[in-house]
């Protein structure tokens, strides 16, 4: 129906990635060069390999760093410069939740962001009962956070994550060293949410849900398109590659 499919790009026209001739440089040694990815998609994936520059363009995108060329704009906003906006904008996952990770017990944890972003001491409390009862996890309020598994780590973060009602999540291979039960826990909980994603991963698998997929090698952006034509593209690269004996581009 032509009214449905209106309705649909009007609601994804209004958010918009747009990366302009994008650079990073460290010590002069370029990490991502001449990037130019716009999308309005609502689950959008990056797909490259180890060392190919996901994590930097992630922290790029979240406002984290500042690129040494070129331009990003997250909804129209400069999210490095304007760190409000991006506290409301966007949300980033890493791999490792021991990165993400501050505070001793999970409702203080979750509370933190809430804090940053303008929330009084109990409007926070309600906002972190209520993500931990849409979790199913209200026993965990005072739990410590050693205490849980790194799956569960992985739970709390997300959790902290969302409860701040982010526009954008970003996630950085956060399925990385996760079972499969676990990583299917998590995803579902995340397909619910009702946030944009951006999903980084050198995993095929993990990016087959993606409305649209660019394809990041050695820091540039090497192919775009839809997740049944660039993903088996991807992996049958990535097989030509492992059948190579050259190990140069593990060197640095
Ligand atoms: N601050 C930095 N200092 C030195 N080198 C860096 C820095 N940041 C990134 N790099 C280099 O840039 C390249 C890309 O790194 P990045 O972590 O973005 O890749 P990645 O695709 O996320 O890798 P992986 O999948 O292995 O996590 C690597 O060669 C890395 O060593």
């Amino acid at each position: 129906m032509p009214q449905i499919h209106d309705a649909e790009r009007a609601a994804t026209a209004d958010f918009a990635i747009r990366l302009d001739d994008l650079g990073y440089e460290v010590a002069d040694r370029p990490v991502l060069s001449g990037v130019t990815l716009h999308s309005s998609a609502r689950r959008i994936g990056v797909v490259g390999r180890n060392g190919s520059g996901k994590s930097t363009l992630a922290r790029l995108l979240a406002g984290l760093l500042a690129p040494t060329g070129g331009r990003i704009r997250i909804n129209g906003q400069d999210l490095y410069r304007d760190r409000r906006a991006a506290l409301d904008t966007v949300g980033i996952l890493f791999q490792n939740p021991e990165h993400q990770i501050i505070f001793p017990r999970v409702s203080e944890e979750i509370a933190f962001g809430l804090r940053h972003q303008g929330l009084d001491k109990a409007q926070a409390a309600v906002r972190v009962q209520a993500v931990l009862a849409a979790f199913d996890k209200p026993h965990w309020h005072d739990a410590p956070i050693s205490a849980l598994s790194q799956g569960q780590k992985h739970l709390v973060c997300m959790m902290a994550v969302l409860a701040m009602r982010p526009k954008l999540l970003i996630l950085d291979e956060p399925y990385a060293g996760l079972d499969i039960p676990t990583r299917r826990q998590l995803a579902r909980h995340l397909h619910r949410a009702d946030t944009r994603l951006l999903h980084i991963s050198h995993e095929p698998a993990d990016l087959e849900a993606c409305d649209e997929l660019f394809w990041l090698d050695r820091g540039r952006i090497v192919a775009r398109g839809g997740p049944s034509e660039l993903l088996p593209a991807f992996t049958a690269e990535m097989i030509r590659l492992g059948d190579l004996d050259d190990l140069a581009d593990l060197a640095g």
